[in-house]
Parts: C-alpha cells; structure tokens; sequence
C-alpha cells in the first residue's frame, strides 16, 4: 500500500504566525531549524510529523492556497476568510487567536466637522474590497472603494480617500494617524481551515486535525 501524501499546512507570515506556534507544538507538528532562520530563503518546511510540510505564505494567500487543494489545511484570519467567502473552504475551529476587529475609520476633524456624514458618496481605502462593499451597500450608502495593500491610515490625509476599513486592535494606529474610529463592522479571530475535498478524500487525517485543534482551543479558552 503506498503512504498517503503529506498533508500540506498553510501558516501566514505576518503576525498571526507567533500565537500559532505554540498551537502548532502543541498538536506535536514542529517546523525544521530553517522554517526559524531569517537568512534562509525556503517557503516549504518539513516537520516533526514526517505527514506534514509547513509552507509559509501571506496570510491573503492561505486562503488561496487552501481553498485551491494546493495545501489541505492551514491557519488564517476570518477577515480573510469572509473578504474570500470560497466555496471550497471549510473553516471548523475558531482557534482563539490573532483577534482584533474590522472597522471604518475617518479623519477625526471631519468626524467633528460632520464632513464625513455629509457625504453623498464615500471614497474608502481598503485591503478588503468585498467586505468593504458589502458593509456600505447594507447602510445603502454609495461607496467607492480604493484598494491598497498596507498603510490605509495615510489614504485621507493625503485626499486618496475619505475613510477607510481596516483592522484595529489596540486603536493606536488610528490614533497616530489623526483618525477616528466611527463603526465596527465584525470581530475578527484565527482559524483553523480546511480543504473540504480534502476532509472527504482524506477523513481521517483531517478529522484527526480537526479534532486536535478543537481541543487545543477549548482547553486555551479554559485556561
Ligand atoms: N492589529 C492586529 N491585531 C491582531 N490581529 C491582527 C492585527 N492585524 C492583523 N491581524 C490578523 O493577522 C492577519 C495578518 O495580518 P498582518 O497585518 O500581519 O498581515 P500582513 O503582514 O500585513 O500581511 P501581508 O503583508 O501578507 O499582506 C490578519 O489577516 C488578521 O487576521
Ligand atoms: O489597532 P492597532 O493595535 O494599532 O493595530 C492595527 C494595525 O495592525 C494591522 O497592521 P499591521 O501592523 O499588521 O501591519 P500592515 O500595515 O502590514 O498590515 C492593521 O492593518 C493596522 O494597521
């Protein structure tokens, strides 16, 4: 009988990655010595489980992966989980991590000023067009969204746009950036995903994952 093939694990290099370490120890999967030594190029890493290879991708890209079948299973924010909405993506644990929140943000004059509720149209600068869309079609209000990867927060001071949509933890971003929070549009916290072709082809594997994970998570939440 052959061995099944390694199960494929996406992990986000941002900062999702040092909360889903010790997870990772935890369910017994530690990466080689290259996965932590910043000189070294490689994106693919073998394990402690001689089944599973760790890759490291963007956190956007985890989903994309995973969703494609190209990794089976991985960890990565439901922001990113909900912009994609893949059909194919199957996201069972909430592995009580990575939280913060999605939210609109405004120049804290033009709060003041009434400027930005005045509007007939909003400009927002955003990573996440889809939610983005999706939140001021809800509130009926008439946007056009400017997608930028990183640093929204300098979009309205540099007229680019009048508000924008991003992540917020601690509020201190906004702060330094003389800009307001003014609506939360969902929380946000890491999950465990899974290929759900994958979880049909390979049941016991990814049930076995799953489980783990489950565990993990209720046991962190106990804690
Ligand atoms: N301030 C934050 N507090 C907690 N979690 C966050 C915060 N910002 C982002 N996250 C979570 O971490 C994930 C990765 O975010 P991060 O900002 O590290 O990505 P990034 O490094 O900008 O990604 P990339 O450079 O690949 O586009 C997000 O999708 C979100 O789920
Ligand atoms: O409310 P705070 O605690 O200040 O966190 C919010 C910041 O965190 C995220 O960016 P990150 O630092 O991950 O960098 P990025 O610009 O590369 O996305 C997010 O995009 C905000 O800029």
């Amino acid at each position: 009988m052959t061995a099944p093939a390694s199960i494929v694990f996406a992990l986000p290099k941002g900062r999702i990655l040092d909360e889903a370490l010790p997870l990772l120890d935890k369910a017994g999967v530690v990466p080689e010595a290259d996965f932590f030594d910043k000189a070294s190029r490689k994106l693919s890493f073998a394990t402690s489980r001689a089944d599973m290879t760790i890759i490291r991708v963007r956190a956007f890209d985890v989903a994309t992966f995973v969703a494609h079948g190209a990794a089976q299973a991985g960890i990565v924010g439901s922001d990113v989980i909900d912009e994609f909405d893949y059909a194919d993506l199957y996201a069972p644990v909430d592995l009580d991590i990575g939280h913060c929140r999605l939210s609109v943000a405004e120049p804290a004059e033009a709060v003041a000023s009434g400027a930005t509720a005045r509007e007939s149209h909003a400009r927002v600068a955003t990573k996440y067009p889809s939610l983005t869309r999706r939140h001021f079609e809800k509130l009926g209000v008439a946007a056009e969204v400017v997608k930028l990867n990183g640093a929204m927060e300098l979009a309205p001071s540099l007229g680019l746009a009048s508000r924008i949509v991003d992540l917020v933890s601690s509020g201190r971003t906004l702060k330094d950036n003389g800009l307001v929070e003014t609506s939360r549009i969902m929380p946000v916290s890491a999950r465990l995903i899974v290929n759900r072709a994958a979880l049909k082809t390979d049941s016991a594997r990814m049930g076995a994952l799953i489980d783990t994970f489950r565990e993990l998570a209720a046991r962190g939440k106990a804690a």
